[in-house]
């Protein structure tokens, strides 16, 4: 090779996926730095929501912590080429390793449900885990936000709540149960119906997180369609529905992991930009709330840096939407009290 030829080679222009790499590390770079940790990582949601979050420009370290199998999950992830850094940590002597220094904390670990089981079945299971997993967060990050997956979510955000009160380190702005799978739901079946890109479409969903509880807002879905009631009903339910259609297909195989991942990624995208400085980033979410009578409910919700900054209303329900409120307030409350009650009766030792 010549001298020119070597030149050339030298100053030829770098192809798109390095130019791709260096802004991804730039932006990395230039990000605040935020640990995040997936509690449950080696379980349906945990693997693909740790991957999603590796690849998450916002996250500067990423801590996986489960009971079993966390290693080889941090060790295939780990080579992915993006700035986060990996850890892990297995079982609960290493639970203080997984969380210190967190910013966020996201939490699928937990049982699944299986054809004929309501999500409540997984209470007996599931409240002790979330119990157990928010007494250390209030020990080694109470600062953190906390993005609550586990079932039954209508029960096991108070639960969290009630554990944080206990030791005194409760922030309900800091307190989130994920809703969001209802919301794509609903977004992805709206969008068909009006035959535009899900990216096109706003359907909020409020209420609850199981069967009646949630509460899609059909009347407030944008572009507007023309829907006959009994059509607006049929779509309801299938939204109210759409986890059982994702059991059952699975066959005793689980429930939905991989749109729950997906969910659970955008929704943590938005917790971290928000604690970044971003403005206008909403999401709707379970929370403890005022718009109704009940402690917690789910509506939209504006982040800022420090939480939920505004609490979205109900806004106009037509007489359908009303009808549905009216009848998931039973249920709801009863999901909550038992939540309430179960960290009260101390049934779950702390670990
Ligand atoms: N909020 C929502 O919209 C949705 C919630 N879910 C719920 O998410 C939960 C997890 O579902 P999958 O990932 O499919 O279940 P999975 O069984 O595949 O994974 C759960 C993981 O949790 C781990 N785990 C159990 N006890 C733990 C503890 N004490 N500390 C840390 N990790 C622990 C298990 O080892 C397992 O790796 C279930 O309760 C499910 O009902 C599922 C889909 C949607
Ligand atoms: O249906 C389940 O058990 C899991 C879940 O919460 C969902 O897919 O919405």
């Amino acid at each position: 090779m010549d001298r020119i030829a070597r030149l050339e080679a030298h100053l030829r222009p770098i192809d798109q996926p390095q130019v791709a790499s260096i802004e991804r590390q730039q932006t990395a770079m230039s990000a605040p730095k935020a640990k995040v940790a997936v509690l449950g990582a080696g379980g349906g949601i945990g693997q693909p929501l740790a991957m999603l979050m590796k690849m998450n420009p916002l996250v500067s370290d990423l801590s996986l912590y489960d009971v079993v199998g966390t290693p080889g999950v941090a060790a295939d992830l780990a080579h992915i080429d993006t700035a986060a850094k990996v850890t892990c940590a297995t079982g609960p002597e290493e639970l203080s390793k997984a969380l210190y220094g967190c910013h966020l904390v996201i939490i699928p670990a937990g049982v699944p449900r299986k054809p004929g089981m309501t999500r409540d079945d997984l209470f007996n299971i599931n409240a002790g885990i979330v119990q157990g997993l928010c007494e250390g967060i209030s020990k080694y990050c109470p600062k953190a936000w906390v993005a609550i997956i586990s079932n039954p979510v209508n029960s096991t955000v108070p639960i969290a709540a009630e554990v944080f009160k206990k030791a005194g380190t409760y922030d309900a702005k800091k307190l989130l149960g994920v809703s969001k799978l209802d919301v794509c739901r609903a977004k992805a079946f709206w969008a068909e119906l009006a035959g535009v890109i899900p990216a096109k479409v706003d359907v909020p969903v409020v209420g609850g997180h199981a069967g009646v509880t949630i509460l899609p807002l059909l009347s407030q879905a944008t572009p507007k369609v023309d829907l006959a009631k009994d059509k607006a009903k049929a779509l309801m339910e299938r939204i109210q529905n759409a986890g059982t259609e994702v059991v059952e297909a699975k066959a005793g195989k689980g429930s939905a992991t991989l749109s729950m991942a997906y969910a659970a990624a955008e929704f943590g995208n938005s917790c971290l930009r928000a604690m970044a400085g971003e403005s206008n980033i909403t999401e709707c979410a379970y929370i403890e709330s005022n718009v109704t009578d009940l402690p917690f409910f789910a509506t939209k919700v504006t982040l800022g840096p420090d939480g939920v900054q505004d609490v979205g209303s109900l806004g106009r329900l037509n007489e359908l939407e009303q009808e549905n409120l009216e009848a998931l307030k039973a249920e709801l409350r009863g999901s909550i009290q038992k939540g309430i009650d179960f960290v009260a009766s101390g049934k779950a030792g702390s670990k």
